[in-house]
This record gives structure tokens, C-alpha cells and sequence, in this order.
């Protein structure tokens, strides 16, 4: 029986189709896989640039390009174009086997013609070429074939190299532009390799055998297993994630086991959730087959825990997870549920009491009642307890006159330390008398408890946006599991870290040396927003959660597009005008209205701009919901994504936020921290963009604009 396979370009043309063009491919499909013996279905082109082309009718108007190797064992779907598109395509372009590593490529063979022909006399009369350091076995080391080499000889510079992204097979494109940026052959074998699912020898690599290549190719061309899996993968058109995984991902995720925690890092966009909703269905399908379904927790609950810090991620999740697994059996192995709600449970039965958490304000007021005679706000009070206290669990004033203030403003002597040990004291004593608790301190419970015990909830559990957590949550965390293989799976990022939470996972008992690993292929913006977005951190060393340095080395996007605008005004109010005119362009290009997202660094900004927008008479809704443009502050945009994104009020007022950084003649270390975390906030909030970004700022620019 031939196999059916999809390539993932297929996919996303799919997605953008109308709905009747959609049913008919559909209809069309299914008719072919029941009944394609030696590709009766399928047309041969007349003028084909490979003889392999083949052409499958989806309606009067529209046309499936099909790859059909001689052999007839194989079927690959590339595109399905309106009709006149669909012979184009097979007249130009041309399918083939990397000599080098294997994998499945694509080239416009008629255009990188004319583009050889026009390049050659400027490249007849040039001093130099980009690759004229390069021996062409060298090149044919790394995967360039002749045909390539003929046009790659003729490049003056990089500038022509990027131009000719599009055209060339993307295994040899990756090959030449780690040649150019100045790797030798070996160096780029060993960058190029790490992408692969196998490392084949190049004398066993068959250039007819199509179907291995596609195997080698995850990321670009899969196998439909039967006809339910087609039908499931033609319903999530937009989802290619739960089917066309790069391979370093797939490496990841489905590793048989882990020998302990394991990490997974890499910048924003880069499919680290991705990944993990993935391991979690893989530790499902393993526990599932192991027949020891049982949770260990003798309470009923599943064996298996997908988790994050907040609400709105959470239900992301649970979202992804469901649309991974949903139909299986070991769905139901899973539980999704963020860290806050565990650690309430888990006290609310140590207890027997709900714990309540009280709003801001009377926390606020409970907490400045005892800071009165300190000299210190309660605010700080309440922070130096859940930062210092709570994050390093110090239980005596003697411990707290020595601990270390890591990340926290100002120093403090004995005096004051002692004062606010004691006003400490009193106010937690007031909170646990009116059964009163914060989550951090629901969590440092939640952790002793279950540690104490010597209870674990589940068997293994898979931590996303873990850059965030707060000590107590990772204590938490540890809890939840025995230790053992596999027994935390974590992504993160640690430039994306937002709030002030640095924790060295050693420290809290999880060592994942050894089992780090690193993506750096973003699927969610175009290098236009990436290369306009990086710059925003800055260039201080990062610190990754692992305690080594972080970098963003080879973080870049296949994806290309528009490049971002920003814009100055001279008033607030002409800003918050111009966005809303932004806004309609955007909905007049028929994005649709919760596909846009405005981020502002204060509620203050944010609720400003979503009101300037009504005004125009465009609705807004917070950035969890649907109903509308959707507007919050650049802290609650982490870990969503939109088509288009506006940050307003990119100037010196607000980036950096001055009343939220510890002033530098005080502490110059903490504020270093505070400005950093700024420009990590900046960095998320431009990074959720997918195909647009639009910053404007009113008066002077943030001084991270400038580059
Ligand atoms: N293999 C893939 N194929 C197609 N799309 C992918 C793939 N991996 C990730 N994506 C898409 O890229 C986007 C970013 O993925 P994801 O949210 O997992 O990244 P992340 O690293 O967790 O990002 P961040 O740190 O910014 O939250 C999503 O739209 C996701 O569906």
C-alpha cells in the first residue's frame, strides 16, 4: 500500500484557503487515499522541471501538487495552489536529496537560473567573491551540490546570499551561511548535524530514496499513518506543531528517559512549549503502556503534571495538551494545573481550613500597620519577606541578620534588620490568625509539607515559563516528585526572566547538568522582529537557571516579513491616536480584531490606550479574553502570541519604569538587576508579535530603542 505524505508548506497554504476549498482538498484526499493505486488520480504536467511532479484536481479552479517518485510506494503532498499556480510551481521547481545530511529539499530551479545568469558579469569583473576561500569539496562536504555551487561561486556578499533564502534547497542555504558568518567546514558540519533526526554516511545516503529523506525531515514532511490521522491533522490546519516537530525538538521531547530533571531553554518563539506538551505526551503514552496508571499520591490524581505560574498560561496549556491528546487514552493520565492551586490544595488538607487570600489593598493595610514603626513602607516589608525571608526560608532573626539581600535594594544594618525581623513577625502572626496567606507563602507551606511527609503527588511532572518561579515554588516543585528518572522536565528562558526571581536550581535540590539542551529556531516572528527585537536586551551576561551563562548564539527565524515600525510623537494623545489608526489598517488588512495585541508598560498606559481605542469605536478586552483588540500590560503578554502587536509608550517615562528599579546610588547592583529585567519585559512584549510589530513612544525614546 503506498503512503500519503504531507509536506508542511502543504499546511500552512491549506490554512489560508476558504472553507470550501478547504472541504473540497478534503474530499479530494480522502477519495485518493482509498483508491490511489500507482497514483491513478494523478496528472502528469506537460512541462515539469522534475519529472516527479504530478497534479491531483481539487475543484475547477484549484490543483494539489503532488511528488510521486517512480516506484509508486510514495505520495508527497507539497501545496495545493489555484490551478494556474500549480503548473508554475512544477515547471520551476525541483525536489532532492542532500548529499550531505540526508534530508529532503526543495529548490526554484528556473529562478535561481535567471538569478545565476544576471549575477555572472558583475561577478566576471569582481575582485573578490564570498566563497572564493571555500574548495568546491569542501562545499560538497557540506551538502552543496554542483548545481548550487555554479550560482554560490558568483555571490559577491551575504546581501546576495539572504536574497537568495527562497530559492535555495534550505539544507545547503544553512550550509553556506554558516560558511559566510565565518565557521570553518568542521565547525559548520557540527552547528548543521545538531538539526539532524540521524547522521547518515553520505555513501549510504540513496539520492532517488525519497521516503528515507522524508523520515530524516520531520520538520518539513511527515507521514500520514491512515486516514483518521489525516482527517485529524486537515482539522487543526494552524496547529503544524503537533505534527511537523524540528528535529532537535522531537530529539528532546521524545527521548526514551532522562537519568533526572532535564531542562529545556532557548529565546522566545523557539517552541520551548511546544516541546514540553509534547514530552508530556510522550511520559503519557510510556506510563499508559507500562499499565501503572495509578498516580502515586493515593489521592486519585494522575501520574503526570503539566504546570506553569499563572492562570492565564495555565489554561494555554491545558489547550495545547487537549489538542495533542485529547482523544487518547492518556489524557486522562495528565493533570494541568498551576503551582498556586496545588500549594492551596495541599494546605487547605494540612489545615482543614480554606486558606483565604486576601485582595492587595487589606494586605496592604494589615502589612503598613506593622511597618509603621520600622521607617519602611509595608510594601517593602511584605517584599523583603517573600524575597528574603520566604525565598531562602530563614526561620531565625539570627539567620536574617546574615542572610544575603540578593537582587534586593539598599543595605541594611543590624538596627533595621531587627525591626523588620520583628514587624515581620507581628504581621504574619496576624495573617495566620485570620487564616489569612499569599501564594508564595501557600507554596513554602505547600513544599514543607509534602517534603515533611515525604509525599509526592505525582510521578513526573513537565514545568513551562519556569524562569519566573519563585524559590518557594520551586521547592514546591521538588516536592511534588521523587526524585529518580525523568522526574522534571522544565523550559525557560532566562532572558525572558521578568520578575525577581533568580534562583540557581541547584540550590533548590535539582541538578540538570549533562541534561540541558537548547533550541534556537523561532517559529513565531520573522527575523525582521527578531533582529530589531534582540537589541533590546542589551549585552550583559544572562545567567541561565542551570547557574552558566545563557546566550542567544544561532537564535534566528526562517520567517520573514515586514520590518517593524516605530514612531515618536509629541503628545500622548497624538500616540493613542495613531494607534487606533494602526489598529483599523491592520483589521482593514483583515486581521481578525483578538488576533491584535497592545502592550503597555503600566495598567495605568494600558487602560489609557484601550480607551482611546473605544473612543474610535474599536472594542478591547483584557489580553485573556476574545472579544476584542486585545489590550494589557507587557508583563501579562508572556507566553501569548498574536499576529499583530503594538507597544505604546516605548519612551523615557516608562522604559525603564524608574519607580519600579532601585535607585543606583543606593544599590548599584540591584539596579543593574531592575534595568535588565526592564529590558527583558520589552524584549517579551515585542517578541509576541508573529507577522507585525508597531512601537511608538511620545517625547524622548527609551533609551533601550537606541542601537
Ligand atoms: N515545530 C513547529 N512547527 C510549527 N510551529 C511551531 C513549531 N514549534 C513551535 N511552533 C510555533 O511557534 C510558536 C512559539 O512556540 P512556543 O510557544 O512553544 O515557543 P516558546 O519557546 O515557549 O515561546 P516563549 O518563550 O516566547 O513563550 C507557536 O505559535 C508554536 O505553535
Amino acid at each position: 500500500m503506498p503512503q500519503l505524505a504531507l509536506a508542511m508548506d502543504f499546511l500552512s497554504q491549506y490554512a489560508a484557503l476558504e472553507k470550501r476549498v478547504r472541504e473540497a482538498v478534503n474530499a479530494a484526499l480522502r477519495k485518493f487515499s482509498d483508491t490511489y493505486f500507482a497514483g491513478g488520480h494523478l496528472e502528469r504536467p506537460h512541462e515539469a522541471m522534475d519529472p516527479r511532479w504530478r497534479t491531483l484536481r481539487i475543484t475547477l479552479g484549484y490543483r494539489g501538487v503532488v511528488l510521486a517518485p517512480g516506484d509508486g510506494d510514495m505520495f508527497l503532498l507539497v501545496a495545493v495552489l489555484p490551478h494556474d499556480d500549480a503548473y508554475q510551481y512544477c515547471k520551476r521547481r525541483r525536489a532532492s536529496v542532500n548529499q550531505a545530511f540526508g534530508v529532503l529539499e526543495f529548490r526554484d530551479e528556473a529562478n535561481l537560473e535567471t538569478v545565476g545568469a544576471a549575477l555572472r558579469p558583475t561577478a566576471e569583473g569582481a575582485e573578490k567573491r564570498l566563497f572564493d576561500h571555500v574548495a568546491d569539496k569542501h562545499l560538497a562536504q557540506l551538502g552543496i551540490d554542483a548545481h548550487t555551487q555554479r550560482i554560490v561561486r558568483l555571490l559577491p556578499d551575504e546581501t546576495h546570499l539572504d536574497a537568495l533564502q527562497p530559492m535555495l534547497p534550505a539544507a545547503q542555504h544553512n550550509a553556506l551561511v554558516a560558511l559566510a558568518s565565518g565557521m570553518t567546514v568542521e565547525e559548520a558540519w557540527a552547528e548543521l548535524s545538531k538539526d539532524l533526526v540521524e547522521e547518515v554516511a553520505p555513501s549510504d545516503i540513496d539520492p532517488e530514496d525519497l521516503t528515507a529523506a522524508i523520515r530524516r525531515t520531520p520538520q518539513r514532511a511527515v507521514f500520514v499513518e491512515g486516514p483518521e490521522e489525516l482527517q485529524d491533522i486537515l482539522d487543526h490546519p494552524f496547529d503544524a506543531w503537533r505534527t511537523f516537530l524540528h528535529p532537535r525538538q522531537k530529539r528532546i521531547a521524545y527521548k526514551e528517559g532522562y537519568g533526572g530533571p532535564a531542562m529545556v531553554t532557548g529565546g522566545a518563539g523557539t517552541g520551548k512549549t511546544v516541546t514540553a506538551v509534547h514530552r508530556t505526551a510522550h511520559l503519557a503514552a510510556r506510563v499508559h503502556a507500562s499499565g501503572q496508571e495509578a498516580g502515586d499520591s493515593g489521592t486519585g490524581e494522575p501520574p503526570i503534571l503539566l504546570t506553569t505560574f499563572t492562570k492565564t498560561l495555565d489554561a494555554a496549556l491545558r489547550a495545547q495538551i487537549d489538542l495533542l491528546a485529547g482523544a487518547s487514552e492518556e489524557r486522562r493520565l495528565v493533570d494541568v494545573r498551576n503551582l498556586d492551586k496545588i500549594a492551596h490544595q495541599v494546605v487547605r488538607e494540612e489545615t482543614g481550613a480554606m486558606p483565604a487570600l486576601p485582595r492587595t489593598r487589606e494586605l496592604m493595610d494589615l502589612w503598613d500597620g506593622f511597618a509603621e514603626e520600622t521607617g519602611f513602607s509595608g510594601r517593602f516589608l511584605l517584599d523583603e519577606w517573600e524575597h528574603v525571608i520566604l525565598a531562602q526560608e530563614l526561620t531565625t532573626e539570627k539567620e536574617y541578620l546574615k542572610a544575603r539581600r540578593r537582587g534586593r535594594g539598599g543595605r541594611l544594618g543590624e538596627g533595621h534588620r531587627k525591626a523588620i525581623w520583628s514587624a515581620v513577625l507581628g504581621a504574619t502572626d496576624r495573617m495566620r490568625a485570620q487564616g489569612q496567606w499569599t501564594f508564595t507563602q501557600l507554596a513554602s507551606e505547600a513544599a514543607a509539607v509534602l517534603a515533611r511527609k515525604g509525599r509526592h503527588l505525582y510521578r513526573h511532572v513537565v514545568v513551562d515559563e519556569s524562569q519566573d518561579l519563585h524559590p518557594a515554588k520551586w521547592r514546591l516543585v521538588r516536592a511534588l516528585v521523587p526524585e529518580g528518572p525523568d522526574d522534571l522536565f522544565i523550559a525557560g528562558d532566562p532572558h525572558q526572566r521578568i520578575y525577581d526571581h533568580r534562583v540557581s536550581l541547584a540550590a533548590v535540590g535539582i541538578n540538570v547538568r549533562g541534561r540541558s539542551r537548547k533550541l534556537n529556531v523561532n517559529y513565531r516572528s520573522t527575523q525582521e522582529i527578531l533582529s530589531w527585537a534582540v537589541p533590546l536586551l542589551g549585552t550583559s551576561p544572562v545567567e541561565g537557571l542551570d547557574g552558566l551563562q545563557d546566550r542567544l548564539d544561532g537564535y534566528s527565524s526562517p520567517l520573514h516579513g515586514r520590518t517593524p515600525v516605530v514612531q515618536a510623537f509629541p503628545s500622548r494623545d497624538e500616540e493613542l491616536s495613531a494607534l487606533a489608526d494602526r489598529v483599523t489598517a491592520w483589521t482593514a488588512e483583515g486581521v481578525e480584531a483578538d488576533a491584535i495585541g497592545v502592550a503597555a508598560r503600566t495598567d495605568a498606559l494600558a487602560r489609557e490606550a484601550a480607551a482611546a481605542l473605544r473612543t474610535r469605536s474599536i472594542a478591547t478586552c483584557g489580553l485573556a479574553e476574545n472579544s476584542g483588540v486585545r489590550v494589557g500590560t507587557m508583563h501579562s503578554m508572556k507566553g501569548l502570541e498574536f499576529r499583530c502587536t503594538a507597544v505604546v509608550g516605548a519612551d523615557a517615562e516608562h522604559l525603564p519604569y524608574e519607580p519600579h528599579l532601585v535607585p543606583a546610588d543606593e544599590d548599584p547592583v540591584a539596579h543593574a538587576h531592575d534595568v535588565q529585567k526592564e529590558r527583558n519585559l520589552a524584549f517579551v512584549a515585542c517578541t509576541r508579535a508573529r507577522d507585525s510589530l508597531y512601537v511608538s513612544y511620545t517625547g524622548e525614546p527609551s533609551r533601550f530603542l537606541s542601537r
